[in-house]
């Protein structure tokens, strides 16, 4: 009789496990997608599991099996979508991926339906440019991008980074060993001290880059994202600071920055001369209507560019080492090139008007040197750029329905720009993967570069990251030679992309 029972549920369940498999699977796909009665679809895709999404499905792609770009390959490949837009649930919402030219483009281009979304936003603070739209955010873009971004901006800029960048490559032959991130972001943050607040290394650089740490680990701190940001010193004040919360840090950063900010304001009464730093553009400014930026907007934003501005740029400056290591006759060619260059000026640094004609020197079809003789460099900038990927999507989300080439994006569902597969796809890149600063030879095919987004909410830092690369490389090429000593080392891609041992390698004079 027991028997009989016993083998009556088990054909039940293995009767119904089917259908409930089956629901699991299109549990999303029902809740979601059923009964949008739109003339529009949503676009192909699949939304995976409740609640997880496809979660799991990124991370297996992105952090076990480290082949990130087959997430959205395997899209590409079984629904065939030209308009390059697929639906899926994400980090906890709806969403829609584009992945297309085109409709990055019409993302970023139509600001005011595709809300710029970034994470944990507030903790930067409430006048952060990240957080403004319309009129508000334009206002203090064009501070920001006066103050960074602009010819006039970047010369003294020049002259403050080179020195820095050139002791560092003195001192990193000194050690003969070593691990290019923790190298690359400490001169990094040693050049946003200088820039920012005339902050010179020493404690008080220490302090604020343990306290942008504890920030950034706030920010990263998402239901689905790992807390992977690593600092190498294990000293008491870095734990006390890495226990604090994200908020106390941005309170003792303002602190810090405020001070900074008094002081100066005394010393104009006094009438001591401007530094000619950041923080002093970014008091000076003035909007349309000829009002200055308050205090509290200076002070947020000069948190805000610090945080955009600082793993980028040393991640990038990274990815630079690696590559060119990775490519030696590339290097062999910039040398030449650089060395040129540097010959002609006796071995001095790159002056800052060679600085402004590199910089225009990069767009393609507007060379307006041509004796400036560095078209590599800016190739082999624009190139480590595309293959770094530093910023793998932008987060948007739409606030309201819209229909673009047949396909629903409906109200509330965050759409992901997803620059990683526009810059590893071969129909924009021959053989995307390899590393070929020549390709740049040739104008690109429009929007298929994007590794500064695009629109209205463009990377206000661009110039002055790509300077800084340029510059690095520039000095990297004409006087040292180096060698990774663990060439096949696994690649993490999240939080951003590094090699697993942070690039360790042999360095030295030539
Ligand atoms: C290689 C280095 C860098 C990369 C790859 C990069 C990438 C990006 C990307 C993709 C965006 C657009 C985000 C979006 O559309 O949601 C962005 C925005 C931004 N970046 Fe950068 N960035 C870099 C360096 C910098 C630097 C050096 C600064 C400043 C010092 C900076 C400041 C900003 C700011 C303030 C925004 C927000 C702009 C706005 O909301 O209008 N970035 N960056």
């Amino acid at each position: 009789m027991e028997a009989t029972s016993s083998m009556w549920w088990l054909t039940w369940v293995l009767g119904a496990l089917p259908i409930v498999i089956l629901l699991v699977w299109w549990w999303n796909e029902i809740w979601y997608v059923f009964g949008s009665k739109d003339r529009a679809k949503l676009p192909p895709g699949h939304m995976g599991f409740p609640f997880l999404g496809e979660t799991p499905k990124f991370l297996w792609y992105f952090k076990v099996l480290r082949r990130p770009d087959d997430f959205v390959n395997s899209k590409h490949r079984r629904y065939k979508n030209d308009v390059g837009l697929y639906k899926t649930h994400l980090f906890g919402s709806p969403s829609i991926i584009a992945c297309s030219p085109d409709t990055t483009k019409y993302v970023y281009q139509n600001e005011g339906i595709f809300m710029a979304k970034w994470p944990n936003v507030e903790i930067m603070g409430e006048n952060t440019i990240i957080s403004k739209y319309g009129k508000a955010h334009k206002r203090l873009r064009g501070a920001i991008t006066s103050a960074i971004n602009q010819p006039q901006a970047l010369r003294p800029i020049a002259l403050l980074v080179q020195p820095r960048i050139t002791a560092a490559l003195e001192s990193w032959a000194q050690k003969g060993k070593i691990v290019a991130l923790e190298e690359t972001k400490k001169v990094t943050f040693e050049n946003i001290g200088n820039l920012f607040a005339n902050i010179q290394p020493g404690p008080l650089l220490d302090t604020l880059d343990r306290l942008f740490v504890g920030l950034v680990n706030g920010i990263r701190a998402q239901p689905y994202f790992e807390q992977t940001y690593h600092y190498s010193s294990t000293n008491i004040q870095t734990v006390a600071i890495l226990a604090m919360n994200d908020l106390d840090c941005r309170r003792k950063l303002k602190e810090i920055f405020r001070a900074e900010l008094e002081t100066r304001k005394q010393d104009r009464l006094q009438g001591v001369e401007s530094r000619n730093d950041l923080m002093d553009g970014l008091t000076a400014i003035k909007d349309e209507e000829g009002n200055q930026l308050k205090d509290e907007e200076v002070l947020d934003n000069i948190v805000t560019l610090v945080v955009a501005g600082y793993e980028s740029t040393a991640l990038s400056s990274m990815w630079a080492i690696y590559f060119l290591a990775k490519s030696p006759k590339v290097l062999q060619k910039i040398r030449e090139e650089n060395q040129a260059l540097s010959q002609e000026k006796n071995g001095g640094f790159i002056t800052t008007e060679e600085i402004s004609k590199l910089n225009l020197a990069r767009r393609p079809g507007s060379w307006p040197n041509p004796a400036l003789g560095v078209y590599l460099l800016c190739h082999v900038v624009e190139e480590t750029l595309r293959m770094a990927n530093i910023s793998s999507f932008n987060f948007r989300v739409a606030a309201e329905d819209v229909e673009y080439k047949g396909y629903k994006i409906p109200k509330g569902w965050k759409v992901l720009t997803w620059i990683r597969f526009i810059h590893t796809n071969p129909e924009h890149f021959d053989d995307p993967l390899s590393f070929n600063p020549d390709r740049w030879d040739q104008p690109m095919r429009p929007g298929t570069f994007q590794a500064f987004g695009g629109g209205a909410r463009v990377c206000p830092g661009n110039s002055l990251a790509r300077m800084q690369l340029a510059i690095l490389i520039h000095h990297l090429s004409v006087g040292y030679k180096w060698e990774l000593i663990n060439p096949d080392a696994a690649i993490a891609y999240l939080s951003h992309p590094k090699p697993v041992d942070g690039a360790e390698v042999y360095f030295s004079k030539l």
